[in-house]
């Protein structure tokens, strides 16, 4: 998946969902079925072989024994498919999965670094970035999450983040690139309401400066329909529990495709310039 240059403003904006663990295998099967339902109903979203000039870039990110099924309900769409995590590698690894697994699969992009992962799985920033170059590796995008554990103000929060990305691609610029950032503030995941979107436009506004344009940046984190168009800052959103009811990434999805129409004159004439 190509993921070149920033999308803030006029490029392309993610909308995915991962269902974490909250659904069974077969509640899975039914939900990609409504996503299915829900994006072919938007035919803005464009089609599956016509996904790289999509305005919106959708995904979902179900567990891993829904991904070979998934493949064929989203077949012939523009729906990408992701893992919500992967291994530093192939080999004596037992219970991981391989990035190069995931590619034959199918899926174009990983979480890597999920707040979870970190926190109750013990995954360090070494881990996290052996995972990155593993999943780059076999061609796959790395969705790198990132967040400030506490609640501590934005610019703090966005020195945070940067160090993570840092720690996640050594400083690699030509890995950097191959990413899209999801920012998490920890203390917003799994929460009621997401975070102020003015602490989330400064902490996004102020990560993209000290990065630059090159890798989308998107917000997760108790998102759901009603915060995209508040959040001029962010490339995406990337959305958990409030997704999981299809309905509401349809809305998000609608929101999104109002965004993209309304930049779309000033799209077609900075073109033409
Ligand atoms: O994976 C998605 C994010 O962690 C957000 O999850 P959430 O919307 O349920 O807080």
């Amino acid at each position: 998946m190509s993921t070149s240059g920033s999308s803030t403003g006029n490029g392309p904006l993610y909308i995915g969902v991962s269902t974490k663990m909250y659904m069974g295998y077969q509640a899975s099967l039914r939900w990609l079925s409504e996503v299915r339902s829900i994006v072919d109903d938007r035919p803005g979203l464009g089609t599956g072989s016509g996904v790289q000039d999509s305005p919106i870039r959708v995904f979902v990110i179900p567990s891993f024994p829904v991904l070979e099924p998934a493949t064929r309900i989203l077949a012939g769409s523009p729906v990408l498919l992701g893992a919500q995590n992967c291994a530093w590698g192939d080999g004596p690894l037992t219970g991981e999965v391989s990035p190069g697994m995931l590619a034959e699969l199918g899926v174009s992009l990983v979480e890597i670094g999920h707040a979870e992962r970190r926190k109750l799985f013990g995954e360090d920033d070494a881990v996290v970035a052996r995972k990155v170059r593993a999943a780059v590796g076999q061609s796959l995008t790395p969705l790198l999450c990132i967040g400030e554990p506490e609640r501590i103000d934005a610019g703090a929060a966005a020195a945070f983040c940067v160090e993570q990305v840092r720690a996640a691609t050594g400083g690699d610029s030509g890995l950097l690139r191959r990413l899209v950032l999801a920012y998490e503030p920890v203390w917003a995941i799994g929460a009621q309401e997401p975070a102020p979107p003015k602490h989330v436009n400064a902490v996004l506004a102020q990560i993209r400066a000290e990065l630059g344009p090159d890798c989308p940046l998107i917000y997760g984190g108790s998102a759901g329909p009603g915060l995209l168009p508040q959040l001029p800052a962010a490339d995406g959103l990337f959305l958990g529990r409030f997704a999981h009811d299809a309905a509401n990434l349809g809305r998000v999805l609608d929101e999104a495709l109002l965004l993209r129409q309304a930049d779309a004159p000033a799209r077609s004439s900075s073109s033409r310039s």
